[in-house]
């Protein structure tokens, strides 16, 4: 878990997987899972379409009952659907489950009703999903953004201790991505246990204390990503304007292992980056300076030998 966030003592489930399998019919989606999910840890799986995390998802959910092994939310089968095991629960429905019609508070008091919540708690949720101004709204007329506030409001309404959610913010553009994360965050920070499904690497780098890579239904790695980035032991990429130095210039000097030109610049490759950034110095070279390690892109490269598949 991350250092120096507030945790909510008592909040937040543990979730357990043991040996899970899962088939449909002649086809392995998942193949012998197991992971653990700590109370109020911000978990993600993180694979590309097809890898079995919507299965592992809906499994954990009691949506679907393991082929093989098991699954257990603080030691009990969801699959029983037990309903005060079910309160303690939220899961966010896509967008396309909406009633039809109605404006975006009364979507969220039809849900709250089903569980008894007080109408008060209604504004305090549409205010947490950054919606206050769109309360009257009909649904119909709330952006893509907009809908996936909503739908995680809705999963929100009785107050669950863990809330699972599928590709939040699959289909929306960057800017309504990362509005969406300050939600998530806040959803976390309040104690909660959150399980989160992505096929965006920053999304679950930026986000999750733990990250389960999964493809072709297995699990590959599963740690923290700074955790994995580091046990990549990836060259660090320096970043140069194309005015800063010659390309032949760069590749000269020491410790520098490849020079590539592409549209944001010259960028050098090399695992002694103090060195390379010292000798840059010395030349007056520095000029549109970043500097990069690995990211969980180049973890899943590693893992899989190819390019991400989003
Ligand atoms: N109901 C089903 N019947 C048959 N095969 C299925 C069913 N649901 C999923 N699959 C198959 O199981 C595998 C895993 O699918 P799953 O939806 O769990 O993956 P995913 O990682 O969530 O992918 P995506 O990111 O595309 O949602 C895929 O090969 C998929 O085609």
């Amino acid at each position: 878990m991350s250092a120096g966030r507030t945790r909510f003592v008592g909040m937040g489930v543990r979730i357990e997987v043991d040996h899970l399998t899962m088939r449909y019919g002649a086809v392995t989606a998942v193949e012998d899972i197991s992971f653990t999910v700590e109370p109020g840890e911000f978990f993600g799986l993180l694979g590309p379409n097809g890898a079995g995390k919507t299965t592992t998802l809906e499994t954990i959910e009691g949506l679907r009952e393991p082929t093989e092994g098991r699954v257990a939310i603080d030691g009990r089968d969801p699959a029983r659907r037990e309903p005060d095991l079910q309160r303690r629960i939220g899961v966010q429905l896509q967008s396309s489950a909406f009633f039809e019609r109605l404006t975006a508070v009364e979507q969220l008091q039809t849900f709250g009703s089903i569980y008894g919540v007080p109408t008060s708690r209604l504004d305090e949720l549409l205010e947490q999903v950054g919606l206050t101004e769109k309360a009257t709204a009909q649904v119909e007329d709330l952006s893509g953004g907009q809908k996936q506030r909503l739908s995680i409001a809705c999963a929100l309404v009785h107050d669950p201790e863990v809330v699972f959610l599928d590709e939040p913010t699959a289909a929306l553009d960057p800017q309504a991505r990362r509005n969406l994360w300050d939600v998530l965050r806040g959803i976390n920070e309040s104690g909660r246990t959150v399980v989160l499904t992505t096929h965006y690497m920053e999304e679950a780098e930026e986000l999750c204390d733990r990250v389960a890579i999964v493809d072709h239904g297995q699990l590959l790695q599963l740690d923290t990503p700074a955790t994995l980035i580091r046990r990549l032991d990836a060259a660090t990429r320096i970043g140069l304007a194309v005015e800063a130095i010659s390309i032949d210039e760069a590749r000269a000097l020491p410790g520098v292992q490849t020079v590539a030109v592409g549209s944001a610049g010259l960028v050098i490759e090399t695992r002694d980056a103090a060195t390379v950034l010292g000798e840059l110095g010395r030349r007056e070279a520095l000029e549109g300076l970043s500097v990069s390690k690995g990211t969980l892109e180049d973890v899943f490269l590693d893992l899989t030998g190819r390019e991400y598949r989003a």
